[in-house]
């Protein structure tokens, strides 16, 4: 796991990125085009003999521009440590900030590389950095060619004729859609959650649930029921996941992802786990019945115990 650099910390060494080389982006969820990208950096750092860096930024621009509307893949620590096991020597973070924002794109990259200019950095061709958005490929290579740094813009990996994306990604697990998202991430979708201390009531369904509470922003994936694969301890399971608020108990339930282990029993409260997604059975139902539920749950359990 290579470490994990904040730019003006205290103890950050800019040289880290002196003759370095890069890709550049916000890398939400650390898709496969992202790896792809990575990959190509990696290589081409090893040709040149140099430290291949991840760059990117502490938080996801989106949260200071689309608060309201944002929607993330993973949290930021998730995003910085997923990077920090592609293979890169160093993953370098730029604090964001509204101020780093509004700077012109010449202005952006003297603050960000003046004084330690990496030998290449390597983006896609839709790469595009500061104010509004206002700089691209162009403006990256002609300052780069004044600094001796090479811009390699690389063609948009594509997946059934169409750039892998976040946004697009972010689509597909609102529409329930985790067979396909699955494909572009290149690995199962992932949430990350502590497990709620329990209500003790001790309501009896003959299923036990772990009861995650999912931050509004990393609710991405359509509410319903799916097969998944959940890590805890150290081991994996399969589980039963319910997203979203159980329509039958939606008074008193406060949970966003409630997920049954098979075969496991066991006091996990607090602990953390993580949730792999695998398939989708069905949306969530408003039973009639406590009883209807029950065995409606039962018999999901039984398909994910001989179908996962
Ligand atoms: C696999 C699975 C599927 C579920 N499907 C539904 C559903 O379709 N409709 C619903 O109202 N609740 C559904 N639930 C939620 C349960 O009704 C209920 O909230 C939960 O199991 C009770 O846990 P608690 O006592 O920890 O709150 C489901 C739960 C699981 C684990
Ligand atoms: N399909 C792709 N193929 C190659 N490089 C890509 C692709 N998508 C993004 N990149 C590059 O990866 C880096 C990270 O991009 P970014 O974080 O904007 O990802 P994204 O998936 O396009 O996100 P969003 O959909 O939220 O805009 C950038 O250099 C970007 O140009």
């Amino acid at each position: 796991m290579a470490e994990i650099m904040f730019v003006g910390d205290e103890g950050f060494d800019p040289r880290v990125l002196s003759g370095a080389t890069c890709a550049f982006g916000v890398f939400d969820g650390v898709h496969s085009a992202h790896r792809f990208l990575i990959d190509q950096a990696r290589s081409d750092a090893r040709e040149r003999q140099t430290r291949a860096v991840a760059l990117t930024f502490d938080i996801d621009p989106d949260e200071l521009f689309r608060a309201d509307s944002l929607r993330k893949l993973m949290s930021n620590e998730d995003r910085l440590r997923e990077l920090s096991e592609t293979g890169v020597d160093a993953v370098v973070a730029f604090r964001f900030s509204r101020a780093f924002a509004s700077l012109s794109p010449e202005a952006f990259l003297e603050r960000a590389f003046a004084g330690r200019v990496p030998s290449c950095i390597h983006v896609g061709q839709n790469f595009h950095f500061g104010s509004k958005a206002s700089g691209g490929i162009a403006e990256l290579t002609a300052w780069g060619s004044a600094h001796g740094m090479t811009v390699r813009a690389h063609d948009l990996l594509s997946l059934a004729d169409m750039p892998v994306s976040a946004t697009r990604i972010r689509a597909l697990l609102q529409r329930g859609a985790i067979g396909e998202a699955n494909q572009l991430l290149g690995r199962r979708f992932r949430i990350r959650g502590r497990v709620l201390p329990g209500r003790g009531e001790g309501r009896d369904m003959g299923f036990r649930t772990a009861n995650l509470v999912v931050p509004q922003e990393n609710r991405v994936l359509a509410d319903g029921v799916y097969g998944a694969y959940a890590h805890v301890r150290g081991a994996t399971y399969k589980a039963a996941v319910s997203v979203g608020v159980s329509l039958v108990f939606r008074d008193e339930a406060t949970a966003t992802c409630e997920v049954h282990l098979l075969d496991f029993s066991g006091d996990i409260y607090d602990e953390e786990i993580a949730v792999d997604f695998d398939t989708r059975i069905r949306p969530m139902i408003e039973f009639d019945s406590v009883e209807e539920l029950i065995e409606t749950v039962k018999s999901n359990i039984e398909w994910i115990r001989k179908n996962l």
